[in-house]
């Protein structure tokens, strides 16, 4: 008998995508299957198709054919805002608002869907020590930030509430090794904590970071995932 922990977080049938106006196909038809416990890791050519397959699971842009069904059912339309709660994707250069981080932090518990959830400063403090920062980063002006202190605020921004599933698409391509490596402490750390029911999927141009973050290896070539 299949139980609700053997069902896949994500499964993908079909997930196509073509340009009309270069009349080309972005991503070709395939199965992709996402469990707990899974850190997948996805390497390949500049162009080959990897964030418009991040950002289709992410739901932010549109597929032309195919199925994305979390944890075994498709996703309704009024279902997006609670399936982007649990799927969380990280760009590589994260968009701040203005203000402080403890500002950005809070911005989240403004939205609908997390109207049952609470800022909470000790809980994000304690991310933020977690990647080497103290508390008075969350007292910085966000416009002031490094880099790789935008992305750890990013990433707590995300972090705080949960998710399920992380999707990074090259979070750390513009960071020093040093800042890369606190980017994967803190990514790390969420994985553990899940004990085995998060999964996260980790877009990198860096074969030595795919070997760190990912114990299954994918290649993207030409929109074609293998
Ligand atoms: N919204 C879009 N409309 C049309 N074409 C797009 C769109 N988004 C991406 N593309 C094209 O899809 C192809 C794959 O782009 P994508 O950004 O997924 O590559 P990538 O593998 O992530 O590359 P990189 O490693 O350089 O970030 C590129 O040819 C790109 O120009």
């Amino acid at each position: 008998m299949s139980t609700l922990a053997d069902t896949p977080l994500i499964r993908t049938t079909a997930l196509t995508r073509h340009d009309p106006v270069r009349n080309t196909t972005l991503l070709h038809p395939s199965t992709f299957i996402l469990s707990g416990g899974q850190r997948v890791a996805i390497t390949g050519p500049s162009g080959s198709g990897k964030s418009v397959f991040l950002r289709a699971l992410a739901l932010l842009d549109p597929v032309d054919d195919g199925v994305i069904q979390w944890r075994g059912r498709a996703i309704a339309r009024g279902g997006i805002p609670a399936y982007r709660r649990r799927v969380a994707y990280i760009a590589q250069r994260p968009a701040m608002l203005d203000g402080s981080v403890e500002d950005n932090l809070r911005y989240p518990f403004s939205l609908k869907v997390y109207r049952d959830a609470r800022f909470d400063r000790e809980r994000v403090g304690e991310l933020a020590r977690r990647a080497g920062r103290d508390t008075d980063f969350l007292d910085k002006r966000a416009s002031e930030l490094s880099g790789g202190e935008a992305q750890i605020a990013a990433l707590i921004r995300v972090l705080q509430v949960d998710p399920d599933v992380l999707l990074l698409d090259e979070p750390t391509a513009s960071l020093d090794p040093a800042a890369a490596l606190e980017i994967e402490a803190l990514v790390s750390a969420w994985f553990d904590d899940g004990h085995g029911e998060r999964a996260s999927i980790w877009v990198s141009h860096d074969p030595a970071q795919a070997k760190r973050v990912g114990e299954r290896q994918l290649v993207m070539t030409a929109g074609t995932l293998s």
